[in-house]
């Protein structure tokens, strides 16, 4: 008896994958065919892609508007068609408000970020918090941005002097992290100076850990969210929650009870608990603070700082661009008597078209992604879309598409120009759109100006790496904001000073 029971296992495994991977078969959804036990990511599993570069694999390997594929064991839709994708992303969001993500409220409070928050509690959290990112909140926070920025002028200027060959990334990154823990965590890390700053050293290196653990957490919270509940893990290091509680419970402590203000997002935090005070229902713990104050680090640091990197890297391999992008500056400097000002960032048409084409060639994130939550007739098809399914928008794909991008493989900030617009606009949100869309944007893109701005004030770069960037096979999934496909691509740049006036040398 005990023999037969034994034999059926692996026959009743059998006819559970046979029955999981018909999926699309039984709905009569066009579909690549699985393999088990990877479904459609056998190269992710052997380290020879990312997610992301394996989701733009994938979107060659078909011509329909909407396929669908198999997440590991889940089923999801990948929807090829931009338009399509917009549509659900604004028109029809009320069919896909959700990411489907891992979120634990009880169980794994740090979990339960605006990324991951589904339905009302989302629409709620993203209402309290909207205020914070205003333009006028940004305007107050520059002086401090500024303050960083002279630190990343003073590391550069011996490296300039020696004309050496500096890893750009990794610089940029540490001024990308010491303006997050200024304005976010509302203390003056120096991240740009020394490399055993706790901030660096706790919160960078303890969650880009690869261990098996690690690639287990990150691949829960966005392919297989059961992952974590099977394996009762939390979605980050317990290390790493008491890091970020520690800080933003003295910051928050310390203030309320001393009066102190800053013009940080730290203070907006105590504004809201404060406005809030009484009502337990609107008032938003610490321990959301904290989750959401980490999430901003992990949605704001890879994003910016890939920003600055690529467009320097770009830059680099086109001076007539980077020559134009310098003189721009030059001149919005000498109007501004050498200062750098909100609106003066923002009138610098040329920086935002190389912005904007950065954003283009490198999207922060590779692909977006909604959970559809009830059933969707997609518009000129029969195909339904069901409640639950997951939605994939491989934005990386999209932007590298010829049809919307002519001449994708070019770094030409002019196809933004206004009166020569060469680019279907609605192919391109970098950001996302619709209701869900980023909602740092703008601190993303005033940190990125900012740092490109200081760096090409003074100094000139050039690559040392081929124009073509070559993503390294990465681990499974990062966390939300950052770029599996980007690691360890920038190598070095070397630069050299600019004299006095602007001008070139050497
Ligand atoms: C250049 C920099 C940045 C880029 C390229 C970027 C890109 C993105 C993208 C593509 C999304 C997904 C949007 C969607 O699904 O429609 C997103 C979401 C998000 N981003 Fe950013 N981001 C950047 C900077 C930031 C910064 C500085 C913050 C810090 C506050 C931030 C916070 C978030 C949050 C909280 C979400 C989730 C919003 C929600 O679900 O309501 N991002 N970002």
């Amino acid at each position: 008896m005990f023999v037969y029971t034994f034999a059926l296992v692996p026959v009743a495994i059998f006819l559970l994958l046979r029955y999981i991977y018909s999926h699309w078969e039984r709905y009569g959804v066009p579909h690549l065919k699985p393999e088990i036990p990877y479904g459609n990511l056998r190269t992710v599993v052997e380290k020879k892609e990312s997610f992301g570069i394996a989701i733009n694999n994938l979107y060659h390997r078909s011509t329909d508007r909407l396929f669908g594929v198999y997440l590991f064991f889940r089923p999801a839709i990948l929807v090829r068609d931009p338009y399509l994708a917009k549509r659900i992303m604004v028109n029809d969001f009320q069919n896909f408000h959700d990411r489907g993500v891992y979120c634990n409220e009880k169980g794994d409070p740090f979990s339960a970020n605006l990324f991951a928050l589904s339905g009302e509690k989302w629409k709620n959290l993203r209402a309290k918090l909207t205020p914070t990112f205003t333009s006028g909140q940004l305007r107050n926070m520059l002086p401090t941005l500024l303050d960083v920025g002279n630190k990343l002028i003073d590391r550069m200027n011996p490296v300039a002097d020696e004309k050496a060959v500096v890893d750009m990334r990794d610089i940029a990154s540490r001024f990308v992290l010491d303006t997050i823990a200024s304005v976010f965590f509302g203390f003056e890390a120096d991240c740009i100076n020394n490399s055993d700053d706790p901030f660096l050293k706790t919160l960078v290196q303890t969650s880009q850990r690869r261990s098996f653990v690690d690639n287990i957490r990150t691949s829960g919270v966005f392919i297989c969210p059961g992952l974590l509940k099977l394996t009762r893990l939390t979605s980050l290091p317990t290390v790493l929650i008491n890091f970020v509680m520690d800080i933003i419970t003295h910051q928050i402590d310390h203030r309320e009870k001393n009066k102190i203000t800053r013009k940080d997002f730290v203070q907006l935090l105590i504004d809201l608990r404060r406005d809030a005070a009484g009502n337990a229902e609107k008032v938003l713990s610490i321990e959301q603070c904290a989750a959401n104050v980490f999430l901003f680090y992990i949605a704001g640091s890879e994003t910016s700082t890939a920003a600055i990197s690529f467009t320097l890297h770009e830059l680099s391999h086109r001076p007539e661009a980077m020559a134009k992008l310098q003189q721009e500056i030059d001149e919005m400097m000498e109007r501004n008597n050498g200062e750098i000002t909100y609106d003066s960032i923002n009138e610098m048409k040329y920086l935002d078209m190389c912005v904007k084409e950065t954003l283009r060639k490198y999207p922060g994130l590779p692909i977006l992604n909604r959970e559809c939550t009830s059933d969707y007739a997609v518009p000129d098809s029969d195909i339904v879309i069901r409640k639950g399914t997951q939605v994939i928008i491989p934005l990386l794909s999209i932007s590298m598409n010829e049809k919307y991008f002519p001449d994708p493989e070019l770094y030409s900030p002019e196809r933004f120009e206004e009166a020569t617009k060469n680019y279907d606009s609605d192919a391109y949100y970098p950001f996302g759109v619709g209701p869900r869309n980023c909602i740092g944007l703008r601190q993303g893109v005033l940190v990125s100006k900012i740092g490109l701005v200081l760096l090409l004030s003074k100094y000139n770069f050039q690559s040392t790496t081929p124009a073509k960037v070559e993503f390294a096979a990465a681990t499974p999934v990062r966390n939300p904001g950052t770029r599996a496909q980007n690691d360890g691509l920038m190598g070095k740049s070397h630069f050299h000073q600019l004299n006095a006036n602007g001008g070139v040398t050497g």
